[in-house]
Order: structure tokens, then C-alpha cells, then sequence
């Protein structure tokens, strides 16, 4: 199980700008980071960089797990999940069509991906296509799979823009159950994260 990822020296350039240089992170089991700035500064690079979309133009992102250091190639598909602004999801399928197949393609079952719809409010939406759907109800979509397939590191990009002040709360509640239990959260934020974390700004 992935417990910490290390960034050292981190430069990402994209196009012809380089967007930030030298900058170090770690998140351990059970921590929260936010990464704050401007826009433009590189913060979804930055998360995508974490995931492996993007290749940093120097600097080190390495992952441990209990026993030690892990390839970063495991820890990414065993470890950690990416909710993007734009939800990934396709649009013509169902919301649970959708869900039980993300679950699935990344390790959840059917009771997981049906326990996670619930614990979104979802329930009432599930049999809609996935374009029926309102902004908040699709990201409650995107963000069920970090439940129905539980993996270490939470990576999430402005998680809670399209969410309404009690979606904000409930989520704020997972993710609260998600570090107690260990797992680790690196969120893109423009608001404050509702739990304890700790703060990075890109790019400043
Ligand atoms: N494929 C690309 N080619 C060139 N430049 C890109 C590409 N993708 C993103 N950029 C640029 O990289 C910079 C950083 O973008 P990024 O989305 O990481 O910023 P951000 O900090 O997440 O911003 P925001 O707060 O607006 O979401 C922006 O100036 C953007 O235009």
C-alpha cells in the first residue's frame, strides 16, 4: 500500500513556459496537501505529473509503500486516483453503467461501486445518462470511484467547484474517513479544503 510520495526539485515546463521550478512536496499516510496559486501556475500539471501524464523537465517524484520504495509504475496503478475537471466520464452511459465500469476497470466490484453510489447520493440518478446529469451530479459520479475502488492517494482537481454547500460537507466527511484510515489527499484548490491540511503554493 502506497504510505508517502516524495517531490524534490520539480520543474514542469509546458509549450514554451516553464511554469515553476525547485519545488519540493511530501504527503505521508493520513495528510492532506493543498495546492494553492493563480491561474496558470501549474497546479492540474502538476497533479497530472503525479499520475505520470506528464514529464517533469527535472526533478524527482518517487512513492514508498510500508515495505519501502515502490516502482513508480506499480504505485501509480495500484495507488492513486485522478479526479479532473473534467470528470472523464463517458457521456451516453448510464451513471451506473459508468461507475460499475470504472470500478471494475481498476479493481472495484459491484457491491463497492453500489456502497460508493449511496455514500455520493447517487442513488436516485443512477439509471440517467451520464450528459442528464448536472456539473455536481457528474463530478458526485467521478468522485464515487475513489470510493468504490480505494486506493492510498487521492489526487483531485477542484474537487468540490460544481458541489452544493451539503455535497461540500458530505465530501468533506470522506475525505476526513479517508485520511484516518491512511490514505492520503493532494487537491487543487482555489477554496479552502474542509479538512486539517497542509498548503503549497505552486508557482508563487
Ligand atoms: N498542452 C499544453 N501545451 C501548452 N501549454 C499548456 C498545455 N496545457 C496547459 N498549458 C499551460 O500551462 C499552464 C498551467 O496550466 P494548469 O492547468 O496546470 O494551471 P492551474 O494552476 O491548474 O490553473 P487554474 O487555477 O486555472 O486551474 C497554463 O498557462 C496553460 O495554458
Amino acid at each position: 500500500m502506497l504510505r508517502t510520495i516524495r517531490i524534490k526539485d520539480l520543474s514542469l515546463v509546458r509549450g514554451e513556459r516553464r511554469l515553476f521550478s525547485g519545488l519540493d512536496l511530501q504527503v505521508s499516510a493520513g495528510q492532506a496537501v493543498a495546492l494553492t496559486g493563480r491561474n496558470g501556475a501549474g497546479k492540474t500539471s502538476l497533479l497530472r505529473a503525479v499520475a505520470g501524464l506528464l514529464r517533469p523537465s527535472e526533478g524527482i517524484i518517487s512513492f514508498d509503500g510500508e515495505a519501502g520504495p515502490l516502482e513508480a509504475e506499480v504505485a501509480r496503478s495500484d495507488g492513486l486516483h485522478l479526479v479532473g475537471h473534467h470528470d472523464g466520464l463517458k457521456s451516453t452511459r448510464s451513471a451506473w453503467e459508468e461507475l460499475l465500469f470504472q470500478a471494475r476497470w481498476t479493481g472495484g466490484s459491484e457491491a463497492s461501486a453500489r456502497d460508493a453510489a449511496t455514500r455520493l447520493d447517487l442513488d436516485r440518478l443512477l439509471e440517467l445518462e451520464v450528459r442528464r446529469l448536472s456539473a455536481g451530479q457528474r463530478r458526485r459520479v467521478a468522485l464515487a470511484r475513489l470510493l468504490a475502488s480505494p486506493r492510498s492517494l487521492w489526487l483531485l482537481d477542484e474537487p468540490m467547484a460544481p458541489l452544493d454547500a451539503g455535497h461540500r460537507e458530505g465530501f468533506g466527511a470522506l475525505m476526513a474517513e479517508h485520511l484516518r484510515g491512511g490514505g492520503m489527499v493532494l487537491a487543487a484548490v482555489h477554496d479552502p479544503l474542509p479538512v486539517p491540511c497542509d498548503v503549497v503554493e505552486v508557482g508563487g
